[in-house]
């Protein structure tokens, strides 16, 4: 960093370690975006970068293939600073009006905690495909959109916050994008599309939408991957989840991971709850019964008074949904976690969740949202904000005494 101009350093530096240190609840400030940086200006460090995220933004031959039909280019494998891809992101978005900081509420309750925290960030990015072709988003302008733009959106979002684990749906940028930038930053990565994705049907779509998990390798050890497509009542349907048994490569302490997505709309409760149901299932195979600790993270597609989350929240694997914790009393889900206007109105809904085993897992800290007034009367996705979905971000421990189950 230190061939840095100095007005950029420093504010990069405060935003890459790991965002800001757990706090009480305080309103979240807009944060300085640095000024114009050139690419030039940077050094050659940051040049050879710079190549490497422009490669990817106008890449389409890469977009075309799946990635074992790409012949592997040893400079795409080189490691990537995070504080330099944040610089080129941000250099991409010098126009862009200032993104809002958003802070970590302290949860911890004087848990102990030797263990160092595990961070989870859940995300609906928002499918690029469906954003321009099938959502509807009346107020979002076009430009807001353009994919070279809005993909170093959704990158600073994950380099601001640094997730140990990230959950992410609608990726339909997986093999052109996320895969070849987040394996450079030290993540190892699955995919799995959509059997029929939405996507398929937008003229110029880049692909199947789906679920996409991503871990740090120097952190944690895979054990074991499923890809799952979720059954209702038997039946196959068009919607996944990708679980996986993690090992700390620190502690050796084991646990699973699981993303899903489930199908959206109204009219569709029953259906979503037997998806719901047969996650459930597979998650008590995978766990043994809740022997291994789990953390869930998704787009339910479903307000809490739904019976799919009914059906977490009394499962027998003893799951407790983290961002309740951020309520005065613990029991309230947020009042929203995605926010939109279609042609058919406001959308505000609470959808998305981070489901944990309550009796091994604490949760230290978690990102607080962006208040109404930071979404703007034209809501989501904007100019300063890439998806419909807010992201949720929690830093688990696991407890050190784990509290007998239910
Ligand atoms: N290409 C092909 O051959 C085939 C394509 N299809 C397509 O797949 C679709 C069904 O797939 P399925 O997975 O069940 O879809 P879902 O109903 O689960 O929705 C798919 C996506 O649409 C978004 N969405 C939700 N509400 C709306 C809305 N009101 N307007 C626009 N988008 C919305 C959802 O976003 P979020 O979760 O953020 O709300 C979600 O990502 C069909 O509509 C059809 O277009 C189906 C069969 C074959
Ligand atoms: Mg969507």
């Amino acid at each position: 960093a230190d061939r840095e101009p100095r007005s950029l350093c420093s504010s990069l530096l405060l935003a890459v370690e790991r965002g800001p240190e757990p706090k009480a609840r305080q309103r979240s400030r807009c944060v300085t975006v640095p000024s114009s940086p050139t690419v030039h200006s940077m050094g050659t460090g940051t040049s050879r970068l710079y190549s490497a995220l422009a490669k990817t933004l106008n890449s389409s031959a890469a977009s075309q293939h799946p990635e074992y039909l790409v012949s592997p280019d040893p400079e795409h494998l080189e490691p990537i600073d995070p504080k330099e891809l944040l610089e080129e992101c941000r250099a991409v978005l010098h126009t862009r009006p200032p993104r809002f900081q958003r802070d970590f509420v302290d949860l911890r309750a004087d848990r102990p905690s030797s263990h160092p925290s595990i961070r989870v960030m859940q995300w609906n990015i928002l499918a690029q495909a469906l954003g321009e072709g099938k959502d509807n988003f009346v107020q979002c302008p076009i430009e807001a959109l353009k994919w070279e733009e809005r993909k170093c959106l959704i990158l600073e979002e994950i380099l601001a916050y640094q997730p140990d684990i990230l959950c992410l749906q609608e990726v339909d940028h997986y093999f052109d994008t996320f895969q070849p930038l987040l394996s450079r930053l030290g993540y190892q990565g699955t995919f799995f599309p959509k059997p029929w994705s939405p996507c398929l049907d937008v003229e110029h779509n880049n692909g199947p939408d789906g679920c996409a998990l991503f871990f740090l390798q120097n952190r944690f050890k895979l054990v074991n991957s499923a890809n799952i497509r979720l059954t209702a009542m038997t039946l196959k349907t068009n919607q996944v989840a990708i679980a996986q048994t993690l090992e700390c490569k620190e502690s050796g302490r084991q646990f699973c991971i699981a993303v899903t997505h489930l199908k959206a709309r109204t009219g569709w409760e029953q259906f979503r709850s037997a998806q719901g149901c047969d996650l459930l299932q597979n998650l008590q195979n995978i766990t043994q019964g809740a022997k291994i600790p789990l953390i869930v993270c998704g787009d339910f597609n479903a307000e809490p008074t739904e019976e799919v989350y009914k059906h977490f929240a009394s499962s027998s694997l003893n799951l407790n949904s983290a961002y309740k914790l951020l309520s005065a009393d613990g029991q309230s889900e947020p009042p929203y976690t995605t926010w939109k206007i279609r042609t058919s109105g406001e959308c505000r809904h609470t959808l998305d969740y981070i489901w944990y085993s309550q009796h091994a897992l604490s949760v230290r800290s978690a990102l607080d949202l962006l208040t109404e007034e930071q979404i703007g009367p034209n809501r989501l996705p904007s100019f300063n904000y890439p998806s419909d979905h807010l992201s949720l971000v929690c830093d688990f421990g696991f407890n050190e005494e784990p509290d007998e189950l239910l």
